[in-house]
């Protein structure tokens, strides 16, 4: 990709009102597996500036589908006046240091959510090795959030985490040897599992999203 495509990108999110170019990874996304669904609950983990949090308001549907979209981040973030509505709200904190349980307690209906989106990323070093493993381990952070893991208290659904039953999940890593291990630790976990670098991602950039799709219920914990 060129510096021209990623300038098409940022000319395109002032155009429509989109915090950051980012928002078009979470659209690309979107039009290819559709995991946000009218009425949906979202968690957005890494939600700074809120880009994300405009396209996953978006494609809840009309405010009287209900919904909601919980973004979570280091920064405190001012939910952006385009594209979000009521159902759309912020929490700052780091979600390495978050319970599921907290987690939860903002959703809906308190037990979790129908997607799980993590975008966080770690202020890259420069050091290809150390900014992957660094990435690997919010990714990792986040995968057990969703899935949950042995020592999961028991005010989680039976499923074990905060990610419902059928619900889909999306994490950002930096290519490196750990990005591997994701695709075996959600094997049979889900429907579907891919991974898309979109088009919106610079070439700079060797970020990847990871994408699990349809999560079964009734499967042990990571
Ligand atoms: C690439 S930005 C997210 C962009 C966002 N998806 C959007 O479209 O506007 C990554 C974010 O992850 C956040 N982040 C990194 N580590 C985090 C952590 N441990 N807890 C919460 N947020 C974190 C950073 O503060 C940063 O705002």
């Amino acid at each position: 990709m060129s510096g021209g495509t990623a300038d098409f990108f940022y000319r395109e999110a002032r155009r429509l009102k989109y915090v950051a170019r980012s928002a078009f990874k979470l659209v690309e996304i979107q039009k290819k597996h559709r995991i946000i669904r009218p009425g949906g609950s979202v968690l957005d983990l890494g939600c700074a500036p809120g880009a994300f949090l405009q396209v996953a308001c978006q494609n809840l549907g009309p405010p009287e589908k209900g919904g909601a979209v919980v973004g979570v981040d280091i920064k405190k973030v001012k939910v952006p006046a385009d594209h979000c509505d009521h159902r759309v709200r912020t929490i700052a904190g780091d979600v390495l240091q978050m319970s599921p349980a907290a987690l939860a307690s903002f959703s809906p209906s308190g037990k979790g959510y129908s997607v799980l989106v993590s975008d966080m990323c770690p202020s890259v070093s420069g050091d290809r090795s150390k900014d992957a493993a660094l990435s690997a381990e919010l990714g990792m952070c986040a995968l057990h959030l969703a899935l949950g893991q042995s020592e999961v208290d028991d005010s989680i659904p039976e499923t074990g985490g905060i990610l419902l039953p059928g619900g889909s999940l999306v994490i950002k890593l930096l290519e490196g040897e750990e990005s591997q291990g994701f695709l075996k630790l959600c094997k049979g976990r889900f429907q579907q599992l891919s991974w898309l670098r979109p088009k919106a991602t610079r070439s700079t950039s060797r970020e990847i999203y990871f994408i699990g799709k349809g999560r079964m219920s009734k499967f042990p914990s990571v």
